[in-house]
């Protein structure tokens, strides 16, 4: 007997674990003695997807990186004994696709648009079905206008156009793009062919409703041209200004832009009828490095959270917390960036949902996962996720009206904080929380867990020249916070256990890990293994 659970959290999904669970139910059908399950993280996010083998009597294997139907025969082979057959072209070209459509959906939903355009072009150009390859160009298409990319959209349109000569579909889309590119020439050129395509009676109906969308088309391209403000746009997206760099360690920065793109959105939604949803939250911020290996736009996605509030943000004001990697794509470029520069950042994401401090909305009314505390259990830049979690436990920054807010976390929080010496993040905020006496906004506890700094060349330090804090002072202002304890160990078990032990007196705890993907999985299978916890009391967060 044996069970495959194949990984369904966030890194995984976005890496098409549904179609991986998929792939696997369907080299397993007819095999006795199997079964195949959804399960949550198995904490080693940076190699999704990912899957364990349970087999009865045996350890557990997990198996990383499953991103060709190969590797989950593989999988199936180990788990089974039996080697699935992968000779049908037909099968394993519909596994295949089911993959790379669940990445791009994901990675549409995150508004990621070079990742959702990872792959597509080399998939059209080796489908040899007429009618799925225009589907797959009409899906890339609506890609690139959601990216700004209107000229690319109208070379795949005109050759979905030559296959699909009766979709109105079609034509309605080429109207939208000739639209954004102010094509008012083209406009006509189209609404004749429109008049032509479909002259006969029966068509009536299709010809007058495009005929007239095209008119509105070219009335909007009209008005848009004459804007002097007009720009072109990336869906999801709004610029914002880098105005000002506080290094704040050797290695990280605080980055503070500005926007009055009235497209920037906002962290809290709300409206008349609109339930207030709390959520901690995050933007994509878009790194125009050119060509790269992500996906064929020249920019590359990645998430940041921010350590202002949402009131920050609507007011048009954000500050990041960002580490700069000399050997990071999206940072190395970040850090050439002059003041001044403009650069895209998404509307806000929700990360976590609030006071249940998890990824899973649907968990919010799960009173078995109700919490009575909270440890977070944060690394290097993770630190940032606490900032959030502060915020919604002060009256000051909460979601809500000035007149009406209530913060939705009251219960003790306990921060356990590993870092390098040389790296200490935030430090004045933790002593703030500390020993603030401002409503809710407060820290139970605070434990730094200070690993020694690496040697690193000065040229490796992004920052070197500009911080005046040394480590060491910073670290004297901490060790005199008396609720704040510095350690010079890394993170133990007894470590955990007894910040736990001091949460549990009141009840049941949520534990937050937010870190590097190594961190993260080691404090994961560390308090599953050693400290006893249940699974589903834990989040974690991937950076
Ligand atoms: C929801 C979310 C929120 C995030 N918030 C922040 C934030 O507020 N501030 C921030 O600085 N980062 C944050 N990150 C991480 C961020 O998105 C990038 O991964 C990071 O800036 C590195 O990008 P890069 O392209 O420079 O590095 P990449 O080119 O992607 O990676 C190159 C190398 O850099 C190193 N590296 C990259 N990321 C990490 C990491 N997290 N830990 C350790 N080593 C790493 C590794 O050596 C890696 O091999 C967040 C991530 C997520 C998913």
């Amino acid at each position: 007997m044996s069970e495959i659970y194949v990984c369904q959290a966030g890194s995984c999904k976005a890496q098409g674990s549904e179609a991986v669970l998929l792939e696997i139910e369907e080299l397993t059908k007819g095999l006795v003695g199997c079964s195949v399950r959804a399960s949550g993280c198995v904490g080693a996010c940076s190699q999704a997807p990912n899957v364990i083998v349970a087999k009865r009597g045996a350890s557990e294997s997990l198996h990383t990186r499953l991103d060709t139907v190969e590797k989950s025969a593989e999988v199936v082979r180990e788990a089974t004994g039996h080697t699935p057959s992968l000779q049908d072209p037909v099968l394993l070209d519909r596994l295949a696709a089911a993959r790379s459509m669940r990445i791009r959906q994901v990675a549409r939903g995150e508004q990621k648009w070079n990742k959702a355009m990872a792959g597509m072009a080399q998939r059209i150009a080796n489908t040899s079905d007429e009618d799925d390859r225009a589907e797959l160009q009409f899906d890339l298409a609506e890609l690139c206008v959601s990216a700004g990319q209107y000229e690319e959209a109208l070379g795949h349109l005109a050759a979905v156009k030559s296959v699909a000569v009766y979709s109105p579909q079609v034509y309605l889309s080429v109207g939208k793009v000739l639209r954004l590119l102010h094509r008012f020439d083209e406009l006509d050129e189209l609404a004749e062919d429109v008049a032509w395509t479909f002259q006969e009676p029966r068509s009536a109906r299709i010809r007058e409703y495009i005929g007239n969308f095209l008119r509105e088309c070219k009335q909007d391209a009209i008005q848009s041209a004459a804007d002097p403000t007009h720009f072109r746009r990336i869906e999801g997206y709004a610029r914002w200004k880098l105005c000002g760099i506080v290094p704040v360690s050797p290695h990280t920065a605080i980055y503070h832009f500005t926007s009055s793109d009235l497209k920037r959105g906002t962290p809290y939604a709300r409206g008349r009828g609109r339930t207030m949803w709390h959520k901690t939250w995050h933007t994509t911020l878009l790194a125009e490095v050119g060509e790269n290996n992500e996906g064929p736009l020249p920019w590359i996605e990645r998430d940041y959270t921010p350590v202002s509030t949402w009131i920050d943000w609507e007011k048009g004001n954000v500050d990041i917390l960002i580490k700069i990697y000399p050997n990071g794509t999206a940072t190395s470029w970040l850090h050439k960036q002059p003041i001044g520069c403009h650069v895209w950042l998404s509307q806000p994401k929700k990360t976590m949902a609030v006071p249940s401090l998890t990824l899973n909305s649907s968990r919010i009314g799960n009173d078995k996962l109700a919490h009575q505390g909270v440890l977070l259990l944060v690394a290097g830049t993770g630190i940032v996720v606490a900032s959030q979690v502060m915020h919604h436990m002060d009256p000051n920054t909460c979601f809500g009206t000035s007149t009406n807010r209530t913060p939705p976390l009251r219960c003790p929080t306990t921060v356990i904080y590993a870092c390098r010496q040389d790296d200490v993040l935030m430090a004045g905020d933790l002593s703030k929380w500390c020993s603030s006496d401002i409503g809710h906004a407060k820290l139970q506890r605070c434990v730094l867990a200070i690993s020694s700094t690496q040697d690193q060349a000065s040229a490796e330090l992004p920052f070197q020249a500009t911080t005046s804090l040394g480590p060491t002072s910073e670290l004297r202002q901490l060790a005199s916070v008396p609720n704040l304890s510095i350690v010079e160990t890394r993170v133990t078990s007894e470590l955990i256990q007894h910040e736990l032990a001091l949460l549990h007196e009141l009840g049941q705890c949520r534990i937050v890990i937010s870190g590097p993907e190594s961190f993260n999985c080691a404090m994961k299978n560390m308090l599953i293994q050693e400290n006893g916890i249940v699974e589903d009391l834990i989040t974690v967060l991937s950076g």
